[in-house]
């Protein structure tokens, strides 16, 4: 069934584990993130970002989704995914979003939290949730320095004043990680993640979640991060599944018989995610 973004974390904040947050900018994908959550009887986040809505088309997009998780029977919430355009979050507000992040973490913090506590006021008189962000999360193509990454890190007392004056609903927090592949192993600050839970006591968010080892995932959990993004984890498997087929077969020609199975193999990178996130049996 569709639901709104709090009432999934909401819960996992209060029992304690994580729900993954998965992208989608097509029909594959989307059925991949549903049979996932289906299998492994998971609620899930199915969420889509500014690129994934031209891709695909706002009304287009959300069609797909919103039809398959009406038929689902686990819970699921359509999330846009760093909203940075204030308009593109209230078109897709319009579009039947159950979910929408105002991503005004570039701005200096008072202008993030003007933007950000119009949205939360637009957003609940519609009965939708918000995300928002505070402090960097970057790529890992950004080619910044390691005290540059420390000094994006989330600050917990201006988590604290973000949380409090925007009414936000749950918070994506820089704690070490970054967007795309990492190079090396990505070194998460846990007492930074600690300190903000105990502070602001609502569900937190992990970005950049691709490419972090299990145990560091699991720590963050136990720490308090109830939603974790991921992305780049299912690109890599849809590409690597799509190679190997189109090289042990070179006549192969019907779009079904390549993206189906690139399906599947998506759909086994996001099943493995919702059991180590501690999703699975919770829908
Ligand atoms: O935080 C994430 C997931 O990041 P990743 O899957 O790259 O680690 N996202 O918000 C997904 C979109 C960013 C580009 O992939
Ligand atoms: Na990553
Ligand atoms: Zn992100």
């Amino acid at each position: 069934m569709l639901v709104t973004g709090i009432e999934i974390l909401e819960k996992a904040h209060k029992e304690g584990y994580a729900v993954g947050a998965f992208n989608t900018s097509n029909l594959e994908i989307t059925q991949a993130i549903v049979e996932a959550a289906e299998e492994t009887k998971s609620p899930v986040i199915i969420q889509v970002s500014e690129g994934g809505l031209k891709y695909a088309g706002i009304e287009t997009i959300s069609a797909i989704v919103r039809t398959m998780a009406e038929k689902a029977s686990v819970p699921i919430a359509l999330h846009l995914d760093h909203g940075t355009d204030f308009n593109t979050v209230m078109k897709c507000l319009r579009n039947g979003w159950t979910s929408v992040m105002m991503d005004a973490s570039k701005l200096p913090l008072e202008e993030n939290i003007k933007v950000t506590k119009t949205v939360v006021q637009i957003a609940h008189g519609m009965g939708v949730s918000v995300e928002a962000e505070i402090g960097k999360i970057g790529g890992t193509e950004d080619n910044i320095t390691v005290d540059e990454r420390e000094a994006a890190m989330t600050d917990p007392e201006e988590a604290l004043k973000f949380a409090k004056e925007t009414g936000v609903d749950y918070l994506a927090i820089a704690i070490g990680t970054a967007h795309g592949p990492y190079k090396g192993e990505p070194k998460l600050d846990f007492d930074r993640l600690k300190k903000i839970k105990e502070m602001l006591n609502i569900p937190l968010v992990l970005h950049g979640a691709s490419g972090v080892p299990e145990e560091a995932i699991k720590k963050a959990v136990s720490l308090g991060i109830n939603k974790i993004n991921i992305d780049t984890d299912i690109r890599q498997a849809f590409a690597r599944r799509l190679r190997d087929l189109l090289e042990k077969d070179r006549e192969v020609y019907d779009p079904r018989k390549i993206l189906g199975p690139c399906k599947d193999a998506m759909k086994e990178v996001i099943k493995q995610k919702m059991i180590l996130f501690g999703a699975a049996g919770k829908a």
